[in-house]
């Protein structure tokens, strides 16, 4: 404006000529956010491979794998050199385009000395527009980088406040014809065509052999990522369409594998509901049999549990994830191999805890000791991201020659009793060891293609 008001012979060329520094600005600001993501990624995997060295830090030792260890970090850095030599030459050129402020500075010396010649323009009016011009027009460069990098929004983004929100949620879930597969291995669908209903307060187990896709259902269920294909519904409403926030506030999980973050016992707990009391956290303790072990220890609920929990037994660690989901009193109940790292004795208790914390809720589980999905309604048996037979115990029993026929008869030989036909019967013979569980898994994956084929 300054420009236009001194001088406006010179602004009307000068500020159009400058403005050609917004189109290399946009250009450069593309390429800087997309390199700029991939370092971020290659920091993101070596920062992984640090982070699980230390935590597992005896699991290196004992294999001598630190040299190893080192050697992986290095590789995964490697790309960091190429991109960051990239986002180097990217930026020279950005600052090389600056050169167009300087040929706009001569363009307004060559003309700025024509009008103070020939128009009578005064010397001062043209020079303090001249440089209003420049330097007011060279942080467009930098504005359109910025401004190129701001607007950038991960595609499930869990800050969006935008979406639905259902107030008396039922907690109904309907997959239809869901194609999946993840981002780093485009090619190969997890999920194909995968159909399912769990009506409200319903208990669903998920069976079928490793890598079929039961942990992927879980993942899909708290939008960590999207379906390629066909819809995921919550209470009848596309979960796209539903407040990310409030979707996940929702839901309860505990993981085959539960995460506890390096502070109290209490503080892990917490986690679930920020703003819970301590009868509460008590409360949901007890209710995940949890209590007792807590109480036993010198310093109770106040006990540190280290990194990622590792001052804790894997029994201890699930029962206090467990009692992390139930403080927060989740409308879905997801159990992704809940039980599987806790001895028979503790099972039993935690399992008929989780029963009781599913009455009233929709709850999914993923499990392969069928003995846990004594209390389920309906059963899924999940083949290659299908399911391939659903129903309940009884009617899935009934057939045969059906797959969930052949997984009982192979738990029936593992578990090398005659009289198991029912879930719940196996429950006092099932082994917690190791080796049965690998040996389970691996005849169960052989079983289930053949029993589908007979
Ligand atoms: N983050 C990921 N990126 C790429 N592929 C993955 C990822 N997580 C799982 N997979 C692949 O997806 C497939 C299904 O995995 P998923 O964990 O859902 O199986 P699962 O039935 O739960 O197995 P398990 O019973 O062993 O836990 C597998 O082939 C697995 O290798």
């Amino acid at each position: 404006m300054t420009a236009l008001y001194l001088c406006w012979r010179l602004a009307i060329i000068a500020i159009p000529a400058l403005s050609m520094l917004i189109i290399p600005g946009l250009v450069y600001g593309k390429l800087l956010a997309g390199v700029g993501e991939k370092i971020q990624e290659a920091y993101a995997i070596a920062g992984g491979i640090v982070e699980q060295a230390l935590s597992s830090v005896r699991t290196v030792y004992s294999y001598v794998g630190e040299k190893r260890t080192v050697k992986s970090y290095s590789t995964a850095l490697e790309p960091t050199l190429k991109l960051g030599i990239k986002q180097g030459l990217i930026k020279g050129m950005a600052i090389g385009s600056v050169g167009i402020a300087y040929a706009v500075w001569a363009l307004q010396g060559w003309y700025g000395s024509t009008l103070v010649t020939e128009k009578g323009v005064k010397g001062g009016n043209v020079l303090t527009a001249g440089v209003c011009i420049v330097y007011g027009g060279l942080p467009m460069l930098q504005a359109a980088i910025i401004f190129e990098m701001i607007e950038r929004v991960p595609i499930i983004d869990s800050a969006d406040q935008q979406g639905k929100t259902i107030s008396n949620v039922k907690g109904e879930l309907e997959f239809i014809d869901t194609d999946f597969a993840y981002p780093s291995r485009p090619e190969s669908l997890v999920l194909r065509k995968f159909n399912l209903k769990v009506i409200a307060c319903q208990t669903v187990g998920l069976v079928g052999g490793s890598g079929s896709g039961k942990s992927t259902v879980i993942n899909l269920l708290q939008r960590f990522y999207d379906p390629l294909g066909g819809e995921i519904l919550l209470d009848g409403i596309s979960m796209k369409a539903l407040q990310l926030k409030w979707l996940r506030s929702q839901m309860g999980l505990v993981s085959q594998e539960p995460i506890l973050f390096a502070t109290s016992i209490k503080e892990n707990i917490l986690f679930g509901k920020e703003e819970a009391s301590e009868e509460e956290i008590v409360q949901a303790a007890k209710a995940a049999n949890a209590h007792n072990f807590i109480t036993q220890l010198p310093n109770g609920y106040n006990t540190l549990v280290g990194q990622l929990g590792i001052q804790m037994s894997g029994g201890q660690k699930q029962r206090i994830s467990i009692a992390r989901a139930l403080l927060r009193d989740p409308r879905i109940l997801l159990l992704d191999e809940a039980t599987s790292s806790l001895d028979s004795q503790s099972e039993k208790a935690v399992q008929d805890a989780l029963n009781q914390a599913s009455l009233g809720r929709t709850t999914v589980i993923v499990a392969h000791r069928l003995s846990a999905l004594r209390n389920a309604e309906l059963i899924a048996v999940v083949q290659s991201g299908q399911v391939i037979e659903s129903g309940s115990h009884d009617q899935l029993i009934q057939n045969r020659h059906g797959p969930y026929s052949a997984m009982v008869q192979l738990q029936k030989t593992l578990m090398n009793d005659e009289s198991t036909s029912k879930p719940e019967e196996m429950e006092s013979n099932k082994s917690s060891s190791p080796t049965k569980d690998a040996q389970r898994e691996e005849a169960m994956n052989e079983l289930i293609p053949q029993s589908i084929q007979s």
